[in-house]
């Protein structure tokens, strides 16, 4: 790491873990008003912090002292990454790290990882390791999820059904760019990159036969099963990630409703349904999960997706941050809201039709206990079992229970989680329904 590398590395650190703003912000404002970086510093300086933040908690321990009783400084749990994380000798440290910091640094070598708590260890907020043992998860299964979350993420595009396939755009991206891609395991739109090239500047990405999307979102695209013709409802559109996947499946027939009560994110959404090249989407901005616009649309929609706000504790790859951001105060807030979402959006799907809550978190509040909440009170909903949605698409997937849960260490995905619930038709309709296809 050069002198500039390393300074510019503590600038955003000491913002970063001010936890004021997510951490790809922070880093993305130091890199416009600091023009003097070039794209090799950019990336050292990014992933020097990231992975900082990934490390955090078990960082904190090693610089903080095993009893935990020091608040360590940025410099201090730079140099636990150095010595811990990368394995540097004292003699390979940075010049800027002096004698008293090699005293350190040789303490902080002699420290044993697995003495210290299984938070540490895994790598996760106190919290949320509580949360787990109290959801019945053993300790090498904390141990084994933390772990995952310590690596970057693989870069996965999908490719838009309306314009291109998928082996056509990964011959077009190693012609034009030299970019190796594979076919992802189990999405059939998905390609995942070799390496983070800046994909957004290739006219594969400009003219929309690709966007980037992880692999276990395009996933849920597959649960909610989206056909020509349908009326389906985006409930959490956001910047329209999976609205674009469900218009694609639609083959851009039928009516896509993008709800959100973003008018920023919906407005980032513009952009990219230009280059998607779909007509069949109608975002629309909601004041909130009981707007009228939400009430005039009960009964009639063959799919809805409840994509919910939630921790993003599934995300950690990506967004190490959260594991200071987050708190069990924050959860059980995005839990009322996650509730009061699905009740709503429920209204909306009619008799035979689909409802698909999705979060991107492993935490089963957010997940497995709304949609037993919510089965609880609605009695015309089922659970489906998408072990058999997925093997009708002819997904092989080892799943543990009728949900789809999903980690970076069983299927090189983000951490997430998607139910898929039906409403019942009543039996009178269902008898009228095989009269009529007689
Ligand atoms: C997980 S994000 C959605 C990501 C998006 N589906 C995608 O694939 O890119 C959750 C979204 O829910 C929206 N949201 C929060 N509260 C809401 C509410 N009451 N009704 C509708 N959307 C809401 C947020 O603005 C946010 O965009």
């Amino acid at each position: 790491m050069t002198p500039i590398q390393l300074s510019a590395t503590l600038d955003v650190l000491n913002s970063a873990l001010g936890f004021n703003a997510p951490a790809d912000a922070v880093v993305s404002r130091h890199f416009r008003e600091n023009k003097n970086l070039g794209p090799k510093d950019r990336a050292v300086v990014a992933e020097t912090v990231f992975s900082v933040l990934r490390h955090l908690p078990q960082l904190d321990w090693l610089a903080g002292g095993e009893e935990g009783n020091k608040m360590p400084s940025t410099r201090d749990l730079l140099l636990a990454y150095f010595t811990r994380i990368k394995h540097l000798n004292l003699r390979e440290l940075p010049a800027v790290f002096g004698d008293n910091d090699k005293e350190r640094a040789a303490g902080m070598k002699g420290m044993a990882l697995r003495d210290a708590p299984l938070n540490v260890r895994a790598a996760l907020p106190q919290w949320a390791v509580e949360a787990l043992l109290a959801e019945g998860k053993t300790e090498e299964q904390i141990l084994e999820l933390g772990q995952s979350m310590l690596q970057s993420a693989p870069l996965d595009l999908r490719v838009n059904g309306i314009k291109a396939k998928r082996d056509a755009v990964a011959a077009e991206l190693k012609a034009v760019g030299d970019i190796n891609t594979t076919l992802t395991p189990f999405s059939p739109w998905g390609l995942r990159v070799e390496g983070k090239p800046a994909i957004n500047k290739y006219k594969a990405f400009l003219e929309g036969r690709v966007e980037v999307q992880d692999e276990g979102s395009q996933l849920l695209g597959l649960l909610c099963g989206a056909k020509r013709g349908q009326m389906v409802a985006d409930f959490c559109a956001g910047a329209g990630g999976k609205t674009l996947l469900l218009g694609a499946m639609m083959q851009n027939t039928g009516r896509l409703y993008a709800f959100d009560i973003s008018e920023k994110r919906l407005s980032n959404l513009k952009p990219r349904l230009a280059r998607s090249g779909l007509s069949n989407v109608h975002p629309q901005l909601i004041a909130s999960e009981s707007d009228q616009k939400i009430k005039r649309l009960a009964g009639k929609m063959d799919v809805v997706l409840v994509d919910a706000p939630c921790s993003g504790m599934g995300t950690l790859r990506r967004n190490p941050d959260l594991k200071a951001r987050q708190t069990p105060q924050s959860v059980s807030e995005l839990n009322a809201k996650q509730i009061a979402i699905l009740n709503s959006a429920s209204r909306m799907v009619k008799q035979g039709g689909r409802l698909v809550y999705a979060t991107c978190s492993f935490l089963s509040s957010e997940n497995e206990a709304i949609v037993t909440a919510f089965l609880a009170t609605h009695p015309e909903f089922k659970l489906l079992d998408a072990r058999e949605i997925l093997k009708k698409e002819r997904v092989e997937i080892e799943l543990a229970n009728e949900y789809l849960q999903l980690t970076p260490h069983q299927h090189q995905t983000d951490a997430f989680f998607a139910a898929v619930l039906e409403r019942s038709v009543p039996v009178a309709a269902a008898v009228e329904d095989s009269v009529d296809a007689e």
